[in-house]
């Protein structure tokens, strides 16, 4: 994916002079590059979805399964791996990553080596997954997984590169919402309930967020490669209204579920986890036109899809 990826100087930058909800910028050292480029925050995408479903089924089924749960995070971990180690190969040859210095490719020099890693990262995961399935004696939660990776190659690899077309958020939303919510919920009670709906919904448009919001500051290198993302296609400023949007959403389904007697009213503590969800919104809508500001946005997102994924999940084993 292309990145502006300039250091960041003051005098470059118009909100530095009134910074008000600015987060510091970071120099780059060799360490904060491998931190960019392994994303140790961004592994709490997979762990949600998989902690949302638990949690869903603890509830209504009064039993965990620990080493179902362990088996599954860890799976989904493996997999979130492989698909930001090819996401950088794969960008790698399309160009569009050359100004990104914390592409992992870039880092090493050692496409087919990290390409190797990555493809043994998906076969662990889903080798974990096949197992769990054998023993649970049908093939659910496999095919659940099987069907979100697939859609994931589609996002990033040849020859679909559908984020290419602004297509990333949709597949974004159905994979680490609805389809991964399911799949852990089966895992765990191997029935359907639909709550699985309303809980993956409120999953997959947080981790929506974080992808929308990533796009921001890349208007300029995505047009140059010929990516459309939805913040290319709409702009900047009418992004931020839908980042509010979602955010809105985000809240008001959840009051909206209580409301409606469907969520125990323990499920509010997500609203612990607004002050993110303002943050963010405010965030957007003061540097939605400042590239170097807004990048941080994505890490916003990051906060607040962990802090109401957590809540959302304690919420539900409260109750
Ligand atoms: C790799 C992803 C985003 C990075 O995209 P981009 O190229 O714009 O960014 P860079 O600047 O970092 O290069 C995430 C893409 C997500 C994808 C649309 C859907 C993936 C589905 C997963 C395989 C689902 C895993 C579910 C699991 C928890 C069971
Ligand atoms: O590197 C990124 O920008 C992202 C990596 C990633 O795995 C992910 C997963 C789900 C939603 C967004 C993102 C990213 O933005």
């Amino acid at each position: 994916m292309a990145s502006t990826n300039q250091p960041w100087s003051p005098e470059s930058d118009p909100a530095a002079t009134s910074p008000a909800l600015a987060p510091a910028p970071a120099p780059s050292t060799a360490g904060n590059l491998w931190w960019a480029a392994l994303k140790p925050p961004m592994y709490s995408v997979a762990v949600m979805p998989i902690w949302g479903g638990t949690a869903l089924a603890w509830h209504l089924e009064g039993t965990l399964n620990a080493p179902v749960f362990a088996t599954f995070l860890g799976a989904a971990v493996l997999i979130l791996a492989w698909l930001n180690l090819t996401n950088d190969v794969f960008d790698s040859e399309t160009g569009i990553d050359q100004n990104k210095h914390h592409s992992i490719v870039n880092l090493t020099g050692r496409k087919t080596l990290i390409f190797g890693i990555a493809n043994l990262c998906l076969g662990l995961g889903l080798v974990s997954l096949a197992i769990l399935s054998v023993l649970q004696g049908n093939f659910v939660v496999l095919g659940l997984v099987l069907l979100c990776c697939g859609l994931g190659y589609t996002y990033q690899g040849p020859p679909f590169r559908l984020g290419y077309l602004g297509l990333g958020e949709p597949i974004c939303f159905v994979t680490f919402g609805p389809l991964a919510v399911a799949a852990a919920y089966y895992s765990q009670a191997q029935s359907w309930t639909p709550l699985i709906w309303p809980v993956g919904i409120i999953i997959g448009l947080t981790t929506t967020l974080i992808l929308f919001c990533s796009h921001f500051h890349q208007v300029k290198d995505d047009l140059a490669a010929g990516k459309y993302s939805p913040i290319v296609r709409i702009g900047t400023k009418t992004g931020a209204i839908v980042t509010q949007i979602m955010i809105g959403l985000v809240f008001g389904l959840t009051v909206l579920g209580w409301g409606l007697g469907q969520f125990p009213v323990t499920v509010l503590l997500v609203l612990a986890s607004l002050p993110w969800g303002i943050y963010l919104g405010q965030y957007v809508q003061q540097y939605y036109d400042i590239p170097s500001m807004i990048q941080s946005s994505k890490f916003i997102a990051v906060s607040l899809h962990f802090w109401s994924g957590l809540l959302l999940g304690l919420g539900w084993i409260w109750a």
